[in-house]
């Protein structure tokens, strides 16, 4: 089985590279999903709670998740620290169900297993994978298609202010694909990509 590790800044497209590289046969973890499920646990509200105080953190019902990225995102020293906590938190968990998905998909002899996680370089991730791939998007369509999803450019900016250049993760990567067309333009990267991926695996 390779793993593939996902590069690049928020709303560039990974986790619908992530989801091309599923229609093709890969077998795909979402940290942001895993993540939001530590946040459901009670043992980690608690703590969150005594960090954050509990309005923010109740053991039970909806998170405001919205208030806790106001909280952990600011360009201040307090917010950095609070970040620092939450990363450090859940990271450990996502982590950990990232292995065990990991195990399971190589003892099912599964091709491709690929890591949507937006701080793979940041967290040290990237010693599960051996390839990572770069999805390239211009900055504006970037802001543009946030957009979608109720951003506001500075959003985009105050989350990526914190994260390892492009430059540097895109010297890192195996692979660059070019996000700033189509969809059916990013599909036909994918499946080249995967192509390469499954010729590398059979001349194993
Ligand atoms: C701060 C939280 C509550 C905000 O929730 P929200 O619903 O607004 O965002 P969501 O989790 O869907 O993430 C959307 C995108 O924000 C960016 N983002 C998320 N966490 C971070 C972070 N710690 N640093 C920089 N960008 C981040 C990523 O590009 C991510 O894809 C949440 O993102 C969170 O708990 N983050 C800390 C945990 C973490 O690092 N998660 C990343 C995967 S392990
Ligand atoms: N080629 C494309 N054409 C049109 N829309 C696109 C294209 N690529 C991505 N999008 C849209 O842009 C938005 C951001 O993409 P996506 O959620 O895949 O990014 P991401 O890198 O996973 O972001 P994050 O790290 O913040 O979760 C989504 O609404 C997605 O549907």
């Amino acid at each position: 089985m390779i793993t593939v590790g996902l590069l690049g800044p928020p709303a560039t497209g990974k986790s619908l590279v992530a989801t091309e590289f599923a229609r093709l046969g890969a077998e795909v973890f979402d940290a942001d999903e895993a993540a939001h499920r530590v946040l459901d646990q009670p043992a980690i509200r608690a703590y969150l709670g005594q960090v954050f105080g509990s309005p923010v953190f109740p053991l039970m019902g909806e998170i405001d998740r919205k208030r806790i990225a106001e909280l952990v995102f600011e360009d201040n020293e307090l917010s950095r620290e609070r970040r620092r906590i939450l990363e450090r938190v859940i990271h450990e968990a996502v982590l950990a169900d990232c292995l065990s998905e990991q195990e399971k998909h190589r003892q099912n002899q599964r091709p491709v297993f690929v890591i949507d996680a937006p701080l793979l370089l940041e967290a040290g991730w990237s010693k599960l994978c051996q390839r990572l791939l770069y999805i390239d998007t211009p900055t504006d369509i970037r802001y543009h298609r946030a957009g979608t999803r109720g951003w506001k450019p500075e959003e985009l900016d105050r989350r990526e202010r914190w994260l390892i250049s492009r430059n540097v993760k895109k010297v890192r990567a195996d692979f660059v694909i070019d996000n700033s067309g189509s969809i059916n333009d990013i599909r036909q990267q994918v499946t080249d990509v995967w192509r390469s991926l499954i010729a590398d695996l059979a001349s194993h």
